[in-house]
């Protein structure tokens, strides 16, 4: 049987790409921290995606089991010998820790006479992310297997699009939307997997799906967040708020409009399939997770700042995005370890310091300025209510 390594065995590893694998007749070894999750995956070896609709339509996921990276790490290794697909749903911010390991265990796969390939892809909510993971991996290779990976090890850039709420940790079964899109990179065939889209260059893709999923989900996120609200779907019933997730991605659509030549007509109608998807209200999806980890979130490259700079070059407007910006650094989520240093650090310095050194925005920019004005706004709003 065909074997797959997924890195990260939670929401989306098991409810979209381990299930994807499987469906296509791999064995999925999941790779994973959580003891909890691996013992079971070990002890009842499958698990079901359950459809988040009415009918509740259930996929019966087969061949997984898992391995525990800290404990197992030559388990994990030979894994990586065997396998034709190495990916990760991890989380950006983990990549670095993970790729020691994936680092020995295309060392040891090399090293042999093997001429199988291995295709590396990272599934994680970031451009680039399977270039970051290689230099991540290449950075902990010795220079005699660098030589060795050209033509063995591939590795190509993603973009995932499903949404997985968290999950309840007792069962292994994972509640999903129907809908889904994964798009790989590729200027070669590569072996079949269900579902998998294989596209010469993903910038549009990864940009379209960043742009309008989630930066929308981020305006609903942060904004239910301020209004007490706990999910996605009960915060979107809100008009105010359904009309500023309209806005604001009309100015995400203009920029990918310009950018990629994208017809008006398909975007708007891409919008729309989004905010439907936002208000699925079997989902249950809560705004703390999706306004999870807001240091990555305000990020230079990632959903709110990239498409308001790129806005202002083109010389597009950008109002709106400044407004989410200003709404996630409101997320002041106890439970949140980036929004808690980002609340020390605007209590020590002031937002705009968090603009500067989280978001690289310069000092006194035009978008700046637009933010701290909205956040001086949101914030005495907050404060009246
Ligand atoms: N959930 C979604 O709707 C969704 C959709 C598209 C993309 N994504 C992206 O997929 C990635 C994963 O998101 P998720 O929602 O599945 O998160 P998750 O928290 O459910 O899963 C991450 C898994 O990684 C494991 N993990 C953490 N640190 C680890 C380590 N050092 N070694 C091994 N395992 C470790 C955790 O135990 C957990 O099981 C993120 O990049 C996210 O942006 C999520
Ligand atoms: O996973 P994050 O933290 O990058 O973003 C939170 C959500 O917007 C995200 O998980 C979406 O549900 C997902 O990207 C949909 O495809």
């Amino acid at each position: 049987m065909k074997q797959a390594v997924h890195f990260g065995a939670g929401n989306i590893g098991r409810g979209f790409i381990g299930a994807l694998f499987s469906q296509s007749s791999y064995h999925v070894t999941f790779v994973d921290i959580a003891e909890q999750i691996i013992n079971k995956l070990n002890e009842e070896k499958s698990y079901k995606v359950v459809l988040a609709t009415n009918q509740k339509e259930t996929i019966q996921i087969d061949n997984v089991s898992g391995l525990n990276n800290m404990t197992q790490e030559q388990e994990v290794i030979t894994a990586i010998k065997e396998a034709t697909y190495l990916t990760t749903a991890i989380g950006p911010n983990i990549l670095p820790r993970i790729a020691p390991l994936m680092a020995r265990g295309i060392t040891e796969r090399v090293a042999q006479t093997d001429e199988k390939k291995l295709y590396v892809i990272a599934c994680e909510n970031q451009i680039g992310a399977t270039d970051i993971l290689k230099q991540h991996i290449l950075d902990n290779l010795d220079e005699e297997t660098k030589a060795k990976i050209e033509g063995k090890v591939h590795f190509f850039n993603s973009a995932v699009d499903r949404i997985v709420p968290i999950q309840d940790q007792d069962s292994l079964d994972v509640l999903v939307e129907p809908y889904y899109e994964w798009v790989v990179e590729a200027k070669e065939s590569i072996p079949h997997v269900e579902g998998m889209t294989i596209v010469e260059d993903l910038a549009p893709f990864i940009e379209r799906k960043l742009f309008t999923v989630n930066t929308g989900h981020a305006v609903i996120a942060y904004l239910g967040y301020l209004a007490g609200k706990s999910t996605i779907d009960e915060t979107l019933a809100d008009d105010a708020v359904a009309n500023q997730v309209r806005e604001t991605l009309k100015e995400t659509g203009a920029y990918l409009v310009k950018e990629y030549g994208i017809d008006e007509t398909e975007h708007l109608s891409y919008i729309n399939k989004n905010i439907e998807r936002f208000k699925n209200p079997f989902l249950n999806d809560g705004v703390t997770r999706v306004g999870r980890s807001p240091i990555r979130k305000l990020g230079p490259e990632d959903r709110l700042i990239r498409p308001a700079t790129q806005a202002e070059k083109a010389g597009l407007p950008f109002e709106n995005l400044a407004k989410a910006i200003a709404a996630a650094l409101l997320f002041d989520n106890p439970e949140d370890q980036e929004a808690m240093e980002i609340q020390s650090m605007i209590k020590e310095h002031g937002p705009e310091y968090v603009l500067k050194t989280v978001s690289k925005l310069e000092e006194n920019s035009e978008i700046a300025k637009e933010v701290i004005r909205a956040y001086d706004m949101l914030k005495s709003n907050a404060s009246e209510a």
